[in-house]
Parts: structure tokens; C-alpha cells; sequence
């Protein structure tokens, strides 16, 4: 008997060349509506699916497939003789492949100012279930839904290598495309239903590349994103010079990438081990810039920097005489480029800096689970701070007191942040007490510490942070607030003349 293919797709990219070699190796086809015409178009001899279930495809396609005709043919367990009793009895043929690839429902979700309708309509029923069926039974039955396979299989028929193994291979294949396709309306109900949490959780990635490893070089690690809303970030970046970039790479310059979304005005952020180690705002990226690398010329080695306006040819001069990782930016002038791709070690990413991100789901990954959490989008304007000390700060710095907050959300706890004239001059990040962050910040910052501002991501649970920035002197503070001993610290504040205020909202980065 000759074997028997079921073709149904939606993406129709090289499925005569497929179907005249599935023809050649001397299967008979059976095929859906709009599938069918091309195929007949093409001068190839195919039978329609109704023909076979003795039913018309019905409502606009929404049943052409599902009918035990078919099903019973891709299920039948061959090595069962009750099975195949069962085809005889019921007048069915076994079914050895499937071709079937799915309704665009993600291209469907992107399409802009789509209809409800429309996003329903492309749900596919029939191709998950003729795939899922055909996958289950992969001892008997041949599954393929990626036309980038289609080549592979045919070179495979001939030469008699499509065995279990591989018949195994393409159902798993199909189960990650179900699983993926599925994830991805259930996203989008949940998100229509609007449950922030609910009883399970499920999450689909693609894959943007395998990295060379991981963290270390021991461990392996691959690049995913996420299907949609990937604009803005490094997974759609351009790079536009320099070896591909490494696990830590990306991790590092993600977070440039988050710290810059802070700032409106030409910003320059230089970032080591996930944490900036300087950054800076001006009226011109080049000012911008100098600040950036003036407020720790020595950790920018082997850093990563961002801006978010177009590289021009001074600020090129000034980034290609120290050694970076990476630059990225919304662009590079012409002449910068020349001057920065004569670094052949240097990786230049452009992208389009997206406008700051709502709010969107966090994972940590921890033993046994995942943590799920919104990211930190909380933010605070001139109007949020209350001052609980006798001085008000300046509009200087009080501008410098934003400044600094905007950054320590983006240091690892314990945090503490010293900016001066939109600067940092201090950064103390990760330590496992306050008073050590600070010391640290502190010590880095030296003499320009004298007339800077602080910023802590939590409050004081005692005053020495406070009395370590009044002697170093450190004039104004912005912290949370809400410690039992806050009046201890607002004390040895006033007795400085320093100017403390609370934005009651923690910035913990763990
Ligand atoms: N309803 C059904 O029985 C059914 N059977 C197959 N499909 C889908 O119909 C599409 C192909 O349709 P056509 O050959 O008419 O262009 C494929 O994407 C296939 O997955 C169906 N459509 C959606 O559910």
C-alpha cells in the first residue's frame, strides 16, 4: 500500500518542492482548502480532506481536520492488531506523515490595532491536534511542522535514516512548538483576564543564539527572548562591530541598559559586574560622558558603557583611548565609527533606547521554584521627597538628591550613592551592612565628597552612615525612611546642618 501524507499548512514557503519530493518517494497526498489549491496549482496530484472524512469543511475552517478519519489514522498503533482491526472496521487508511505548520497567532498578537476577532480566529485547533496526535504516535507516524526541515527529510527518505530516533526527534520538536504556540495564547488571555498570578505559571522564550558559555567557562548558557516586546532591548540590538557577545556581556549591559532608562538628558553610564561604577548627565553626550569616566577612571576598565544619544567623533576620541567591552548607543557618527572600529576588540551595539518600561514580571530562579515579582518601576519626583530635617536642601542639590536616587536603585544592597553637579563620585554596592557601603562610597569619593549629596536604597537602622557622611562632608541626604531610630539619625543631621529628606520608597536589589 502507498503511504499517506497529511498537508496542512499555513505558512505555505516551499511546500511544492516538499510535496513533489514526498510525491517522488511515492506518497499520496491528502490536503486542507487553501493548502489543497496550491498544491493542485502546482500541477500536483492531490486528494481533498473531505473527500476522505465524507465531510465538508465547515464555519469558515474552524472543523476541516478534526474527524476520526483522521485521527484514528495517525493514531492507530501499528504494532497493535486491535487497532488495526479497528481502521478495517471503520473504513479507515493509516496516515504516515503530517506536514502541518500553524494560524500566524503571534503575528496575529503584533499586528497593529488588531481585533479581538481576529487575534480568536487565529487560534489553530485542528493543525495542535493533528500535531500533538501524529507526535504521540512518533513510533508509527513522521511529524513535521518547521520548514526548515522539509529538506532534511526528504534527503532522510532516501537515504532510510527516518527512523524512531528521529521520528522522536520531530515530535519533540512539535511538543516544544505546541507548548510554545499554547504559552502564548494563555499569556494573552491571562493578561486580557488580567490575573497577575495564577494557579500555574507559564512562560515561552526563543532562542537568540548559544552562547560560548556561561558565567564561567565551565558552565554552558544560551541567549532566549522573549517573543514579544523585545524592542529596546539587547536581543534586537544591531551590532555593528566586534566578536559576539558573552553571557556576562549581555547581563552587563542589560543592566546599563535599565540604569540609562532613568535619565531623559544626554546620559553616559559605565557599568562593572552589573553595577555602575559611574555615571553621568550633561547638555552633550561628550559632557556626559567625561563625567561617566571621571567618576571612577580606574573600575571603566574592561566596562561597559552606554549612551543614550548618537556617539559623535569627540566622544568616540575620548571612549576608544580607554579599553571597553562594549559601547552601545542609538547610534554612531559616521567618523566615530571609523575611529572605534579600529579597535578590533570592542563590540558596538545600536539600538533604539526604549522609553522607560512599565512595569513588567521579574524571575529569580531559586531551588525547587522561581520567585515572580514586578520589576522595580516605583520612581519619585521633586514633589514625593518630604524633608524631615531643619534644613531644606538647595535646588542644587536637591537635584543631585534625585540624581543620586535614580542611580542607587540600580546598586546591588546594601547600597550607597554619592553625586555631586549630576555625577556620581561615589558608589558602594553589595556589601552585608550600610556603614560598609558607605565607607565605601565614601573613601571613593575622597574630596569630592565635601558638598555632595547620598543616597541609601533603605533607611538607617542606626545614625553612623549619617555621621560618616558628615564627616566626610556630605551635605544632603535622601533615604526611605521608616526606621524605629530615624530621629537618632535626623538628629546628628541637624547638629551638621545637612539637609535629609524621605522618598518612603525602598529600592533592595539583591
Ligand atoms: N479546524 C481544523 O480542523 C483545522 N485543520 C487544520 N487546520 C489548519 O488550517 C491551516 C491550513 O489551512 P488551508 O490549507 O486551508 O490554508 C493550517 O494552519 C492548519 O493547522 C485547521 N484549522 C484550525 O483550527
Amino acid at each position: 500500500m502507498k503511504k499517506r501524507v497529511l498537508i496542512s499548512v499555513s505558512n505555505k514557503e516551499k511546500i511544492t518542492e516538499f510535496a513533489k519530493g514526498l510525491i517522488d518517494l511515492d506518497y499520496d497526498i491528502i490536503s486542507t482548502g487553501g493548502t489543497l489549491r496550491t498544491l493542485l496549482d502546482a500541477g500536483l496530484p492531490a486528494t481533498a480532506v473531505d473527500e476522505v472524512t465524507g465531510f465538508p469543511e465547515i464555519m469558515d475552517g474552524r472543523v476541516k481536520t478534526l474527524h476520526p478519519s483522521i485521527h484514528g489514522g495517525l493514531l492507530a498503533k501499528r504494532s497493535s492488531t486491535d487497532h488495526m482491526k479497528q481502521l478495517e472496521e471503520n473504513g479507515i487508511s493509516p496516515i504516515d506523515m503530517v506536514v502541518v505548520n500553524l494560524y500566524p497567532f503571534k503575528q496575529t498578537l503584533e499586528k497593529e490595532g488588531v481585533s479581538q476577532e481576529e487575534i480568536i480566529e487565529n487560534i489553530d485547533i485542528g493543525g495542535p491536534t493533528m500535531l500533538r496526535a501524529a507526535a504521540k504516535n512518533y513510533a508509527d507516524v513522521t511529524v513535521i511542522v518547521d520548514p526548515a526541515d522539509y529538506e532534511d527529510i526528504l534527503e532522510a527518505q532516501r537515504q532510510g535514516t527516518l527512523d524512531g530516533n528521529k521520528r522522536q526527534q520531530l515530535a519533540a520538536k512539535v511538543f516544544r512548538h505546541t507548548a510554545h504556540y499554547d504559552a502564548l495564547i494563555s499569556r494573552y488571555f491571562t493578561e486580557v483576564t488580567e490575573e497577575e498570578f495564577p494557579e500555574t505559571f507559564t512562560v515561552t522564550y526563543e532562542k537568540v543564539q548559544t552562547l560560548r558559555y556561561g558565567e564561567n567557562p565551565h558552565q554552558q548558557a544560551a541567549f532566549y527572548k522573549n517573543p514579544l516586546n523585545s524592542a529596546g532591548s539587547l536581543a534586537t540590538a544591531d551590532q555593528l562591530h566586534g566578536k559576539e557577545l558573552s553571557f556576562n556581556n549581555i547581563q552587563d549591559a542589560n543592566a546599563a541598559l535599565e540604569i540609562l532608562s532613568e535619565y531623559r538628558d544626554p546620559a553616559a553610564v559605565a557599568v562593572k559586574h552589573m553595577n555602575p561604577c559611574g555615571i553621568g548627565v550633561a547638555d552633550t553626550i561628550n559632557n556626559a560622558f567625561q563625567k561617566a569616566y571621571e567618576a571612577d577612571s580606574i573600575s571603566i576598565f574592561g566596562g561597559i558603557v552606554a549612551c543614550n544619544r548618537e556617539i559623535d567623533n569627540f566622544t568616540a576620541e575620548k571612549l576608544s583611548e580607554i579599553f571597553l567591552e562594549i559601547i552601545i548607543a542609538p547610534g554612531f557618527s559616521k567618523e566615530a565609527l571609523e575611529i572605534l572600529t579600529k579597535k578590533k576588540n570592542i563590540r558596538l551595539l545600536e539600538l533604539e533606547m526604549a522609553e522607560k518600561e512599565a512595569t513588567y514580571q521579574k524571575l529569580t530562579t531559586v531551588k525547587g521554584g522561581v520567585l515572580i515579582q514586578d520589576s522595580d518601576a516605583g520612581d519619585i519626583a521633586e514633589n514625593d521627597v518630604t524633608v524631615a530635617t531643619k534644613r531644606q536642601p538647595s535646588e542644587e542639590e536637591l537635584a543631585d538628591l534625585l540624581f543620586a536616587w535614580k542611580a542607587v536603585k540600580h546598586v546591588k544592597s546594601n547600597a550607597i550613592v554619592l553625586a555631586k553637579d549630576q555625577q556620581t563620585v561615589g558608589v558602594g554596592a553589595g556589601q552585608m551592612n550600610r556603614i560598609g557601603a558607605a565607607s565605601i562610597a565614601i573613601e571613593q569619593a575622597g574630596e569630592k565628597a565635601r558638598g555632595a549629596a547620598m543616597a541609601s536604597d533603605a533607611f538607617f537602622p542606626m545614625p553612623d552612615t549619617v555621621e560618616a557622611a558628615a564627616k566626610a562632608g556630605v551635605t544632603a541626604i535622601i533615604q526611605p525612611g521608616g526606621s524605629k531610630r530615624d530621629q537618632d539619625s535626623i538628629d546628628v543631621c541637624n547638629e551638621h546642618g545637612i539637609a535629609m529628606v524621605y522618598t518612603s520608597m525602598r529600592h533592595f536589589k539583591h
